[in-house]
């Protein structure tokens, strides 16, 4: 662990200087194979475009296969990005040093010259985003039976509840979401993506931060504040867990209006007592109506408004084996963003329409699935006399930044 703090403070070092010294930083990093750019290029036969499975904000992801014959998705970090390069060391600096049945395996890394690579264990079914949520727009025969859904809401929840209580110092992720969630052969969910992870000591209640993320899955009070705490992570978790049992994404504009932020829908339909009613179609009513709407109700209770009221990852892997029950006392309205913007951009305006902004933002974004990337860069919301400036920045995916606050 000493190891870790080492390699922060001297990277604050380089970023003050404009650079990382990559290679003297991973050398830093002793659980890390390293790859030759050679082996790197053998394994992805020259980086083929058929052998290339996928594109973050990372770079490109291709598959290979490794000298001692096991195969691979080998991640090109692009060259342009500073940004990246941080990342990069990020995810190597967490993932190194932990295994999990429920996280991506590192096999190693490769820097030389400006190549900057990561090597993983290659997982056959994609991401969730991809296969459960890819709305018919992929290649993947998988059925997602409610079994096959009720496992990997439970493998979920372990990788995370490993990261948030049995590692020190503990982890938390900030950017759980379907596109992160990796499926190998026998569609055992891994977390992957560990390039915003924050180690957080555990004398430490929470961390001020930058807000990174992606949009429909961040804590209202992260997006607001910028605190972050474990209960950022288990706010996205709960909303994933609803987009798992009812096979849609958080947000749909294509659906009518009432039904397009997948979390609001629930609360309502929750209210209404009608749950199992946002059961995914797809089952044809072929699930244990009482399981689906229990991880419902534990979707909401992570996605309380107070993050105190959140139960931490153990106990939401209990809740949802059926070990500790979900008392209905215990659930209120879950913490909307929607509610945030309407409170920010009403502010002394009173004239503002409520939603109306959020909406805009939205719509702007166009998003009609979560893995859908945006186009726009940059969009700034102002709200006039709070002065408060939130700026949500997206080179490749929906990330925000949230510059200053007056709440
Ligand atoms: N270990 C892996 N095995 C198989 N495929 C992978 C693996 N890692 C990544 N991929 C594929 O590459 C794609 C891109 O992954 P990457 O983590 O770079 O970006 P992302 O999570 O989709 O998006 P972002 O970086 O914007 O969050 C994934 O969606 C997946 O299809």
């Amino acid at each position: 662990m000493t190891c870790i703090s080492f390699l922060f403070s001297r990277r604050g070092k380089y970023a003050r200087n404009h650079g990382f010294d990559v290679e003297d930083e991973v050398s830093g990093i002793h659980d890390v194979k390293l790859y030759t750019y050679k082996e790197i290029r053998i394994a992805t036969e020259e980086f083929s475009p058929a052998n290339k499975i996928g594109e973050g904000g990372f770079g490109s992801v291709y598959k290979g296969r490794l000298k001692d014959g096991k195969l691979a998705a080998i991640k090109v970090l692009s060259a342009e990005s500073k940004q990246g390069v941080k990342e990069f060391l990020t995810e190597i600096d967490v993932i190194s040093k932990i295994e999990h049945e429920n996280l991506v395996k590192l096999y190693g890394c490769c820097v030389e010259g400006n190549h900057r690579i990561l090597v993983y264990n290659y997982l056959e079914n994609n991401s969730l985003a991809q296969t459960l949520l890819g709305g018919g727009h992929n290649n993947s025969n998988i059925q997602f039976d409610w079994r096959t859904r009720f496992r990997i809401c439970i493998g979920v929840a372990r990788g995370l509840a490993f990261l948030h209580e049995e590692v020190r110092p503990y982890i938390v992720h900030r950017d759980i979401k379907a596109s992160n969630i990796l499926l190998d052969k026998d569609l055992t969910p891994k977390i992957s993506d560990f390039g915003l992870a924050k180690l957080i000591p555990s004398n430490m209640t929470h961390v001020s931060t930058r807000v990174a993320g992606t949009i429909g899955y961040l804590a209202p009070e992260y997006a607001i504040r910028g605190q972050l705490t474990r209960k950022a992570d288990i706010y996205s978790f709960g909303v994933l867990l609803v987009e798992i049992v009812s096979g849609r994404c958080n947000t749909n504009t294509r659906l009518p209006v009432e039904e397009q932020y997948l979390l609001e829908r629930t609360w309502e339909l929750y209210e209404r007592r009608e749950l199992v009613g946002l059961v995914d179609t797809a089952l044809n009513g072929d699930f244990d109506a009482e399981e689906a709407c229990r991880f419902m109700k534990v979707g909401l209770l992570c996605t309380q408004d107070a993050p105190k009221l959140r139960p931490s990852m153990s106990t939401v892997v209990k809740m949802l084996t059926g070990e500790i029950e979900v008392y209905d006392s215990k659930i209120t309205k879950p913490g909307l963003i929607t509610d945030f913007m309407d409170l920010k951009v009403r502010g002394p305006q009173k004239t503002t329409k409520p939603q109306t902004k959020y909406n805009d933002m939205m719509s702007s974004y166009n998003l009609p699935s979560a893995s859908d990337k945006l186009d726009s860069s940059t969009l700034t919301s102002e709200s006039s006399a709070a002065a408060t400036v939130t700026t949500f920045t997206s080179p490749y995916d929906q990330s925000i930044e949230t510059k200053e606050f007056s709440v």
